[in-house]
């Protein structure tokens, strides 16, 4: 999808960077990084095995703390030289969704549970909340699967659950790690086309870690990262102003 060129980004990093421990045991696992990821967007963040994707899909979903630059979400400085947001849980749970490879849903309960409890924690009444996972999960394609413990679901099934309890408060910013790696080529696709209509019809931003080869084509666009670089970054492609 072409970003309008009047677009404002929902994720910027400037000259972000992050150093695990200090001295001789201090891992560079980030240095400096600029980037920008538009509404509407999916792209991949790839690179080998300790390259530093987890890190900088941890420090935008602010679960690490940056060792230099600044990150803004939304349009909001959060962090600059220190964290300018007081309360870094009700950020996230307002503005992004987060998805991981094994789905983590709780095994006690239902599908259509496991989404509600994350409205609840939002404020939602139980009735309310309970419809909204059921709107969800037929949005998703799995809302015959309301009432299923997570043990029952196929792979792909419950990772449909997954996202929909990441979609529970609209974020616009939602962040994947490895969300198609437990899954064989037909899942993985089926994923990824829901993780597009999600970004185009809730223009969100969505960020996906990857090491799956199965899906790399079907990004909006790709950032390479090696030994913590950017080593190769696809521009979005603009197209005109949405005004
Ligand atoms: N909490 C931590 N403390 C110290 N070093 C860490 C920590 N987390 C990650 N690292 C190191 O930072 C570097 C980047 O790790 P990161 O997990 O971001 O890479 P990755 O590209 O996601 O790897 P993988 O694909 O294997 O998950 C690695 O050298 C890793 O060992």
């Amino acid at each position: 999808m072409p970003v309008p060129s009047d677009a404002h980004p929902l994720v910027e990093l400037r000259g972000v960077a992050k150093t695990y421990g200090r001295g001789e045991v201090a891992v560079h696992a980030l240095k400096a990084t600029d980037l920008r990821v538009y509404p509407g967007e999916v792209v991949g963040l790839l690179g080998p095995s300790g390259s530093g994707k987890t890190t900088l899909l941890n420090l935008v979903g602010c679960i690490v703390e940056p060792t230099e630059g600044s990150l803004s979400l939304d349009g909001q400085t959060v962090y600059d030289g220190g964290w300018r947001c007081a309360d870094l849980r009700r950020l996230r749970l307002e503005k992004i969704g987060f998805i991981f490879q094994f789905h983590n849903l709780l095994p006690f309960l239902t599908a259509g549970e496991n989404v509600a409890v994350v409205l609840d924690l939002a404020g939602y009444s139980g009735a309310a909340a309970r419809d909204r996972a059921r709107d969800l999960l037929d949005y998703l394609e799995v809302g015959h699967r309301f009432g299923t413990l997570p043990s029952r679901l196929s792979g792909g099934e419950a990772q449909r659950v997954a996202i929909a309890r990441a979609l529970a408060n609209r974020p616009r910013i939602i962040l994947a790690d490895e969300p198609t790696a437990a899954l064989d080529s037909q899942r993985a696709g089926i994923v990824l086309d829901l993780l597009r209509k999600v970004a185009v019809e809730q223009q969100a931003a969505i960020l996906v870690v990857s090491h799956d080869e199965k899906i790399f084509d079907r990004f909006d666009r790709r950032i390479v990262l090696r030994d913590g670089r950017v080593v190769e970054y696809d521009e979005p492609a603009h197209g005109p102003a949405e005004a």
